[in-house]
């Protein structure tokens, strides 16, 4: 006996083109607050859940689902093969071996090679028309790998790159001028982490460049502020590392931002990891690094032609090379 006389017609099955399916795999600190944020924004009909740990796995899926009633309605699964991540319209991978303390990056890197030569094939055989969205470090060097083992057109495979580093950007300006976060445009480019490059030419407040309004504000300008709040941008991600061991709000955030605007085909401009080739007098090789991308259902729909200094774009080749050199040494 069902709770409802049917209506002529009507089938209780969804049609499953219009379901809109997120795999996340890794259920970690980033991965949870990736999955929480999707959850609470409603950006998924579905979300599959993966990981290597299976306590930890079911245990994560189990305190999502009993959330259900304060949440749109979603359907969350998980598993530690890959069959509930069938057919999924974005993965998202933040699976990732932990870096021990005084490890090398190059062999954290290797570690996380060899995890995702296990991982990134068969999520790709399971959702051949995928997008992957990589964030597990070092992300310009893995999003590479991703494309590789994935064989995928290098418009469904991006990495989450400065998104981060931006958002953190936009922050500090905004906390600095007492504006609004999300009326500061503003472009951390390049490689992800200690070396990114700030767009300085590209900030922009409420549509006016930043530093006109520092002259109409009678904000003294002074380029090393600009300098000074970038570099907060990698202090503060050592700071939050010190005092809680991992970040995972703002990079839950931060991601799925990028989620929404894929899915929901939003056409909207982020920095994030793209096959840099071709783009600012980056000829040799196939680095993978963030330059500001129009997203949409189809992933990577282009790369905006922003304007560099030659200071910022001698910047990026020289990140260009950097991200080379370490892919030359995974000999993939
Ligand atoms: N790109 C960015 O801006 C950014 C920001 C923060 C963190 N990160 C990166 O995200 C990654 C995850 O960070 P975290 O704090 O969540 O780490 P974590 O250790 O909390 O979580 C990693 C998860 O991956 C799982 N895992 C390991 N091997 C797996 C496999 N083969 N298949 C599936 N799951 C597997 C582990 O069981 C664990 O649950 C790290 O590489 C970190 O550096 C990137
Ligand atoms: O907010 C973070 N936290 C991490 C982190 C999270 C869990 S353990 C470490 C972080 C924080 C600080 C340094 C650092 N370095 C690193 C470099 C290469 C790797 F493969 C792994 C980690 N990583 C991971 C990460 O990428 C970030 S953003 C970040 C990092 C450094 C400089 C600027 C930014 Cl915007």
């Amino acid at each position: 006996q069902s709770f409802f006389k049917p209506i002529q017609g009507a089938s209780p099955q969804s049609p499953t083109s219009q379901i809109t399916k997120i795999t996340v795999v890794g259920v970690g600190n980033v991965g949870m607050a990736i999955a929480q944020t999707i959850l609470t924004q409603g950006i998924a009909d579905e979300i599959a859940l993966v990981d290597v740990n299976v306590d930890k796995l079911r245990g994560e899926m189990l305190d999502l689902q009993h959330a259900a009633a304060f949440l749109p309605r979603t359907k969350i699964s998980a598993s530690i093969d890959y069959s509930n991540t069938t057919g999924s319209d974005l993965v998202i991978v933040t699976a990732g071996a932990r870096q021990i303390t005084g490890e090398s990056r190059l062999n954290l890197l290797q570690r996380n090679l060899a995890l995702f030569s296990k991982v990134i094939p068969p999520l790709a055989a399971k959702s051949p028309d995928t997008i992957f969205l990589i964030v597990s470090n070092p992300v310009d060097v893995l999003t590479y790998v991703a494309w590789k083992l994935s064989g995928f057109p290098s418009n469904r495979v991006m990495g989450s790159g400065t998104n981060l580093d931006s958002s953190r950007f936009r922050f500090l300006i905004a906390d600095h001028l007492d504006l609004n976060a999300q009326d500061v445009q503003a472009y951390i480019v390049g490689e992800h982490g200690d070396s990114s490059v700030a767009l300085w030419s590209s900030i922009s407040v409420g549509g006016v460049p930043i530093l006109s309004f520092l002259e109409r504000q009678q904000i003294a300008y002074e380029k090393q502020t600009l300098e000074k709040i970038h570099k907060k941008v990698v202090e503060s991600a050592y700071e939050v590392i010190s005092l809680k061991g991992y970040t995972s709000w703002a990079i839950g955030y931060s991601v799925a931002s990028l989620a929404r605007t894929i899915l929901r085909d939003q056409r909207s401009i982020h920095p994030v990891s793209v096959l840099a080739k071709g783009f600012h007098g980056i000829d040799g090789g196939e680095p993978f690094l963030s330059l500001p991308a129009q997203l949409g259902r189809n992933g990577v729909l282009g790369v905006t032609n922003v304007n560099l200094t030659e200071e910022e774009a001698t910047q990026l080749r020289v990140s260009a090379r950097t991200i080379l050199e370490v892919q030359a040494q995974l000999g993939i």
